[in-house]
């Protein structure tokens, strides 16, 4: 077996791993990557999570007059693939092209603290390294339904975009993140969509007013929602999927060409051998680490989805730095310091959200006002109509003693920008009343604040 020795090794391609071992090639560390796909040089979200999926909503809504659906959704899968490949050659070279460092492609397990062995076919090498850092990200978790499993027509997100052929119907498991920008994408191509949710209503975190917002949106473009839905079994007949389920007792049915489990993501930590290193997982099946995330081995660090914290691509990269200033800094930096984190559910329009909802701000026992309106009804916010859509609706929670931002949950065109404002705002302790009050450009989507904000509606 081959070995090789490194300052630094990196166990996947992800956000948090590639950019730490950038800064520390760049700091003149010897640094060895191990990924074990080439398709997956720079990890989920450039290959098959974030940029394909926003990709293929951007274009969804981008069809020419008359073009054929099922033409257009392969001519958009195979330019999104297109995408992908040129970003994967850029994340590889931003690594390979730099002296102290060297990507080896392979699946990596732990020998011991200090070992890791890699294998690709029958090639072996052993890699020790004083620094070890696990980005492995996480899996999409298959429910356990009788029948899905051995279903043809089971896919998930990472099969499902990889295809160039739009199914004709299309049966979501879960509501969450995936569920709706899959079911709000493909209904937008064409596709018949049904979603069936277990918990009683779709985005069970969100405020009632925000989620039937939204359910209302997708509802009028054309997707079925079935809530408090418990799935059953599903089985293969007549070359499609039968998926039964129970809502309130009663047994229905619905046929698809193609079921998408979107029910979660797990931590990926099979087959890394981590109890060879002494390394502890949660409960939950995540790599157990501290608020500098070290694990329970202190020269292992566990960055991205695989430490069980928010799965979002920023934290993952945030991660980044706080390992960075543990390694090369002064190591103050930690997952305490995070304020105010946004977050936004690509539909169309998209729904972005920072801080607390108002059900989490009045349950903590804060004092709250609210300031909410309707998107078609903000007088000054021309933007929404110059780009044709004024669904939606702002609403912010605010401290009713301190004026300070509580939270904010935008239903609205160029909510993924918006919410960042919003954020800093928070970070930064500006006030509800600075942001009504504050000079913003024209026509956007930001001057909304000034009229929103100067309404307080509860
Ligand atoms: C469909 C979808 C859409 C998403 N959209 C968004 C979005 O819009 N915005 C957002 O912020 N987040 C989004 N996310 C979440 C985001 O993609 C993840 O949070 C993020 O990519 C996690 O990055 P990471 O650093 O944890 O590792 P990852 O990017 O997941 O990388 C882990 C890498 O490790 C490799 N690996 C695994 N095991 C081994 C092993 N044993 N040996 C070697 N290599 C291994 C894998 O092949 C993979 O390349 C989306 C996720 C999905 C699935
Ligand atoms: N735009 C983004 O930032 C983005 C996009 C996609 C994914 N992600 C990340 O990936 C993570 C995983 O996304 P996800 O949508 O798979 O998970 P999720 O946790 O967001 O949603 C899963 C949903 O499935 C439901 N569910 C669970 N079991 C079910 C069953 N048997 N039948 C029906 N419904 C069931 C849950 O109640 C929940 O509503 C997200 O939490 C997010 O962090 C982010």
């Amino acid at each position: 077996m081959d070995t090789m020795h490194a300052d630094l090794l990196v166990i996947g391609f992800g956000k948090g791993g590639k950019t730490l071992a950038a800064t520390m090639g760049r700091a003149g560390k010897r640094v060895v990557m191990v990924e074990r796909s080439a398709q997956m040089y720079g990890g989920t979200c450039i290959n098959t999570g974030c940029v394909p999926t926003k990709a293929l909503i951007h274009r969804a809504s981008e069809r020419p007059d008359g073009a054929d659906p099922a033409k257009w959704y392969a001519e958009s899968v195979a330019s999104t693939a297109a995408l992908t490949a040129v970003m994967r050659g850029k994340n590889f070279r931003m690594l390979d092209t730099l002296d102290s460092v060297t990507v080896v492609t392979g699946t990596a397990a732990f020998l011991d603290d200090h070992r890791v062995e890699v294998v690709a076919g029958d090639d072996r090498l052993e890699i020790t390294a004083d620094t070890i850092v696990i980005n492995t990200g996480a899996t999409n978790v298959i429910p356990d339904v009788p029948g899905l499993r051995d279903s043809a027509h089971l896919v998930t997100g990472t099969e499902l975009i990889a295809s160039p052929e739009m199914p004709g119907r299309l049966t979501v498991l879960g509501a969450g993140y995936q569920g709706l920008e899959f079911a709000a994408m493909l209904r937008r191509y064409g596709t018949e969509v049904t979603v069936l949710e277990s918990t009683a209503r779709i985005l069970p975190r969100e405020d009632d007013d925000v989620a039937r917002a939204m359910r209302d949106i997708l509802q009028d473009e054309g997707i079925t929602f079935v809530t408090s839905a418990h799935v059953t079994r599903v089985e293969d007949r007549d070359g499609a999927a039968v998926v039964h389920y129970e809502q309130d007792g009663a047994a229905a049915t619905v046929t698809a060409d193609a079921v998408l489990a979107a029910t979660g993501r797990a931590p990926r930590t099979d087959g890394l051998r981590l109890e060879a290193a002494g390394v502890r997982t949660t409960a939950r099946g995540a790599v157990e680490v501290d608020e500098h995330l070290r694990t329970s081995r202190p020269h292992i660090f566990a960055l991205g989805d695989v430490n069980g914290g928010p799965q979002f691509t920023y934290v993952s990269l945030d991660d980044h730095r706080i390992a960075a200033d543990q390694l090369l800094g002064e190591g103050r930096r930690s997952t305490a310091d995070r304020v105010a984190v946004p977050y936004t559910l690509f539909t169309t329009p998209p729904l972005a959200r920072v801080g607390l909802t108002e059900t989490e701000a009045r349950a903590a026992g804060r004092s709250v006002r609210v300031a909410a309106k309707a998107i078609a009804d903000i007088m000054a916010m021309p933007r929404a109509s110059i780009v044709g859509d004024t669904r939606g609706l702002m609403k912010f929670v605010i401290d009713a003693e301190t004026d300070a931002i509580l939270g904010a949950a935008l239903l609205s065109v160029d909510a993924q920008e918006l919410v960042n404002t919003v954020a800093l705002a928070m970070r930064s302790g500006t006030t509800a009343s600075t942001l009504r009050d504050s000079i913003w450009t024209h026509p956007s989507s930001t001057e909304a604040f000034n009229e929103v904000l100067a309404t307080v509606v509860r």
